[in-house]
């Protein structure tokens, strides 16, 4: 049997321009079939990380694996594939040609693509659109055509940055779907997004990055898992009620703008707490009309990483609050 070997394997990887770092002492490794979310805000290193992986950017330090080799080698850029985020095309070609200019550059032989392209074609969501020229094809329909370019040669590692930046509400979907097919099929994907709630949905484990450093990596449980934030509503807030529930857990947001009502958003280290909130708030004299336990997402968790000031912290509340 074949040895598996990591995806992608890095220890130390830096890139420096004019002596400033922009990618910093990343140490990453992405298994075989794992999709993989790599995020942080503009600038962070995300686009320069992947130029590295794929060979196309020198880093100034450290080591990096794609496919147990190096992305130079002819043979291990065969299995890779690539949608860049500023895609552009031949605007003359159609998507068939496009495709078979792909193929033939990735090593398909003819009659693998002839099966193979309107059947990735039906994938990405432009079956019968095959003959039509780029030039006509419309920006999503151009980053479909790019996705189907990038899975065409049946890669076991796929970088896509920002896939669905050009994409409606369904071809988000869809492109979703593609990833989760990709992973059954044993690809591992390093998706590069801005959208926090694709990521969520589909990555098996995400890194945020900024400034060129890993702020924190690992599963979505990982990420997800030691608190649990608890919205809590009551009529009002009696004296010394925000005391007590400042006692039980970390006070992350008060609305009183509401006459009659109160919301507090409670961050709880464990549920076993919950009890206790409902007799403070029981003990307090205020009238109990919810609580509810809410998992934090993905971007409530980016957000207090990214900017970790107490600015962000009242706007990450807020938005909690929100969509609670
Ligand atoms: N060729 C270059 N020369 C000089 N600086 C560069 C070069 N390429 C990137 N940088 C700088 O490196 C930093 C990281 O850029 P990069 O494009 O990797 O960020 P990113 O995380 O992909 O951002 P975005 O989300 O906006 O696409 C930025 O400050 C950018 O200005």
């Amino acid at each position: 049997m074949l040895k598996r070997v990591n995806a992608i394997e890095t220890q130390e990887l830096r890139k420096e321009y004019r002596g400033r770092a922009v990618v910093d002492s990343l140490t990453l490794t992405v298994p075989p079939g794992e999709v993989f979310g790599f995020l942080g805000p503009n600038g962070a290193g995300k686009s320069t990380t992947v130029k590295m992986l794929l060979g196309l950017v020198h880093p100034t330090g450290g080591r990096l694996q794609v496919l147990g080799g190096s992305p130079h080698d002819p043979a291990v850029r065969a299995r890779l594939g690539f949608l860049p985020e500023q895609f552009r095309f031949q605007t003359w070609m159609t998507a068939e040609e496009f495709l078979r200019f792909h193929g033939r550059l990735a090593g398909l032989k003819a009659a693998d693509l002839n099966a193979r392209i309107p059947r990735i074609l039906e994938t990405v969501g432009l079956g019968g659109r095959g003959s039509e020229t780029l030039g006509g094809y419309s920006k999503g329909m151009l980053q479909r055509a790019g996705l189907a370019g990038a899975i065409l040669a049946r890669p076991q590692l796929v970088f896509l940055d920002e896939p669905t930046s050009a994409l409606d509400p369904i071809g988000r979907v869809e492109v979703r779907e593609i990833i989760e097919q990709l992973r059954g099929e044993g690809t591992a994907v390093f998706l590069n997004s801005h959208l926090l709630s694709e990521v969520e949905q589909v990555c098996d484990r995400v890194a945020f990055v900024k400034q060129g450093r890993v702020l924190q990596q690992g599963s979505m449980r990982e990420l997800m898992g030691g608190v649990l934030p608890l919205d809590v509503r009551v009529d009002h807030l009696p004296p010394g009620l925000l005391d007590t529930l400042s006692r039980l857990g970390e006070l992350r947001h008060t609305d009183t703008n509401t006459p009659g009502r109160a919301d507090v958003e409670l961050w709880l280290d464990h549920e076993d707490a919950i009890p206790a909130v409902a007799s403070a708030v029981h003990a307090s004299g205020a009238r109990l009309y919810a609580l509810t336990p809410r998992r934090p997402d993905l971007e409530t968790l980016f957000l207090d990483l990214i900017e970790d000031t107490p600015d962000s912290r009242a706007r990450t509340a807020r938005q909690g609050a929100a969509r609670a």
